[in-house]
């Protein structure tokens, strides 16, 4: 059964995404077809699906990555390129320098963002520390297991400070002991305040979705650019 997106009184939660009608067409390709789909505050949806079923596009059209050729994309109520101090995405490539350690990069990230584009950067201590990454690792990021280099990718975007975090594929290339480790750092980041009392909002891209059953609220199925099924996750 779907868990209820609904606060206690009653009122239904406020939409921090949302697709209306959304096609993505790459010369006569459709990678999205007519798409509408609405992602409740403070939820976790997995969207699940085969190869070129569209689920990258997906998120990159919510994280204003990617334009709709027809149909319109909102995050918070307004276009995604005027709300991305507001949200993370994470790709299936980690996103991080070698041969910097993973302090360097996650100061370097922050810097960029510091350029007043987006004013809510956390700090990257306590970004490591949340992922359970040693600040003061001397190791270059090239030299980390593929466990600890995902967790070092979701520090990247933990130290945002999202209050929509769009992961694609977290745990590609993870064992299960790892992936599992995500999925509960994944919990914990639901827990954090937000400031101005919003709720932490999760989607996420897997071809393992039972991974992700202990955080998962809702799961969309995806077939030729489309969504075909909205399963639901056990209560
Ligand atoms: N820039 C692009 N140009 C042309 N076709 C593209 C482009 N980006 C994606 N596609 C196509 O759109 C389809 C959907 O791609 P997408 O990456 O969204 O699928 P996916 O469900 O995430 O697949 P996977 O599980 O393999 O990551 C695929 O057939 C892909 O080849």
């Amino acid at each position: 059964m779907e868990k209820s997106a609904k606060p206690a009184n009653g009122a239904p939660s406020p939409i921090a995404a949302e697709l209306q009608s959304v096609s993505k067409i790459y010369g006569t390709f459709a990678a999205l077809r007519n798409v509408t789909a609405s992602f409740a505050s403070g939820t976790c949806t997995v969207i699940v699906g085969e190869n070129g079923a569209g689920k990258s596009t997906l998120l990159r059209v919510i994280a204003g990555l990617i334009t709709p050729t027809r149909g319109t994309a909102q995050v918070f109520a307004e276009s995604p390129q005027h709300q991305r101090r507001r949200m993370a995405y994470m790709s299936h490539s980690t996103m991080l320098y070698d041969e910097l350690t993973a302090m360097e990069n996650l100061n370097y990230f922050a810097s960029l963002y510091r350029d007043g584009s987006c004013a809510c950067v956390g700090s990257p201590e306590m970004a490591l520390r949340a992922v359970g990454l040693d600040p003061a690792l001397t190791r270059p990021v090239g030299q980390y297991s593929q466990g600890m280099r995902q967790r070092a990718s979701l520090a990247r975007v933990l130290q945002t400070d999202p209050e929509l975090l769009l992961l694609d594929e977290p745990f590609s290339n993870l064992d299960v002991a790892s992936a599992h480790h995500m999925v509960e750092l994944l919990a914990d980041f639901r827990t954090w305040p937000v400031a101005g009392g919003g709720k932490r909002t999760i989607l996420l891209t897997t071809h393992q979705a039972h991974l992700a059953d202990p955080i998962a609220d809702t799961t969309l199925s995806m077939r030729n650019g489309q969504i075909v099924q909205p399963e639901t996750a056990a209560q």
